[in-house]
């Protein structure tokens, strides 16, 4: 029973955070534009398995993980990609009164270089960080790439959606520095660097030339954030300046929000950039033009490893009901195979979940059809060809 599975897993973090709260301080083309490689990130660079085939570490997580992680171990095998998943047990340990990933999952990333995870909840205060963010910064995954794109078939207000937003992965907001000043006061620090902006904003720029997209656009609240986003922004412009070929513009926060819900498709030839918390809130946001969070995927972006994952959390609302859509998971393992150069085994597995979208006879709940997550893979399945 996946949700009992899920359960477990989230139980075994709270026997760690009752041992956390005594440590810790209170500080504290659809085609290729999936294609999240060709860039100056390290190609995948791994090797071939004894049976031919490329090991991945998968973390099943939490919620709604297991139910929609089966969905793609029952597609991959039937697509007959040539895939091994390596199961990855990410519980929570405490380094030097820190929350950390266990050695045996950090090494089993190290040696396959790519993973595929599913959502892992976080508790709201008191527990453990993020092991989302913790992953993150584990592997210095710098650049999350979230791409959005409209379903043929599958009717929203608008037909049109097709961004791709990078978010900075290592910093800003989402640092999780917080103390109290006084009792009733705290401060959360939103850390900046010049570094970790360089690299994202690089990225994004030779992502776009990557995907054929001519336009960069930095997404930002400098106004009143003068020094942080500030930071951020005067590097964009730095950067602009060494690719000619890529227009580069930019737009405060809060009008961004405003312009892609009353019309997307003026957004359909940029790559958007952005600090942390922004891309957090933003990608949602476009998830929410183009049908939700069943939708969207996303690969988090390293020199070295990479984790693909979907864009939303354990869902508990639906856990352990087979109601959940796995197509952002299956996306983000589209997003993977691309990162790998298994393009035919992408193009394939790819072609089966439009093809089901598109028929609309097998649909999950949150796209307004009756089928559970098994049916609806069993109909992608039939439609692998
Ligand atoms: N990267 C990750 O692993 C993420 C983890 N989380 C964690 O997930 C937990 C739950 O967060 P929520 O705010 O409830 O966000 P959520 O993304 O889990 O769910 C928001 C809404 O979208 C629906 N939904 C999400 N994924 C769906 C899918 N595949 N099929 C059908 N419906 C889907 C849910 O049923 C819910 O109504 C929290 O602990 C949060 O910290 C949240 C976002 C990302
Ligand atoms: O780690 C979490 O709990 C939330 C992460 C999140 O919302 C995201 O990565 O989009
Ligand atoms: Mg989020």
């Amino acid at each position: 029973m996946s949700g009992v599975r899920a359960i477990t897993s989230f139980g075994r973090r709270a026997a760690f955070n009752s041992r956390l709260a005594v440590n810790a301080p209170v500080c504290f083309a659809y085609a290729r534009q999936y294609s999240s490689v060709q860039t100056r990130v390290a190609q995948f660079m791994g090797q071939k398995n004894a049976n031919g085939n490329y090991t991945v570490s998968f973390i099943e997580g939490d919620g709604i993980g297991p139910e929609i992680s089966k969905s793609v171990k029952r597609i991959f095998s039937a697509a007959e990609a040539p895939i091994e998943w390596e199961t990855v047990d990410v519980t929570p340990i405490l380094k030097d009164g820190k929350t950390a990933i266990p050695d045996a999952a950090i090494q089993s990333i190290e040696k396959n270089l790519v993973a595929l995870k599913g959502p892992l909840a976080t508790p709201i205060g008191k527990g453990h960080v993020s092991l989302n963010l913790t992953l993150r910064r584990t592997f210095n995954l710098f650049a999350n790439v979230r791409p959005c794109k409209s379903i043929q078939g599958y009717k929203t207000p608008y037909d049109n959606v097709d961004t791709v937003l990078i978010r900075e992965n290592t910093e800003g907001e989402y640092s999780g520095i917080e103390h109290i000043v006084v009792p009733g006061v705290v401060q959360s620090i939103k850390l900046i660097t010049r570094d970790a902006s360089e690299r994202v904003l690089k990225f994004a720029f030779e992502y776009a030339q990557a995907i054929g997209k001519k336009k960069v656009r930095v997404v930002h609240k400098a106004t009143i954030m003068k020094m942080s986003d500030g930071l951020f922004l005067s590097i964009a412009r730095e950067i602009a300046k060494k690719f000619p070929d890529i227009e580069f513009d930019e737009e405060l926060l809060d009008n961004a929000c405003l312009k892609m819900t009353t019309d997307p498709a003026p957004y359909a030839d940029k790559v958007l950039v952005m600090p942390n918390l922004y891309g957090d809130i933003l990608s949602d946001m476009c998830a929410g033009l183009i049908g939700g969070l069943g939708l969207t995927p996303s690969g988090n972006i390293g020199d070295k490893c990479s984790i693909f994952e979907a864009v939303h959390g354990s869902a508990p609302d639906i856990a352990g009901q087979d109601k959940a859509n796995p197509t952002a998971l299956l996306l983000s393992s589209i997003m993977m195979l691309q990162h790998m150069g298994l393009y035919s085994h992408a193009e394939k597995i790819q072609k089966a979940i439009f093809q089901t979208l598109a028929e609309g006879k097998a649909l999950t709940g949150d796209l307004g059809g009756k089928a559970s997550t098994t049916q609806y893979t069993d109909a992608i399945i039939s439609n692998l060809q």
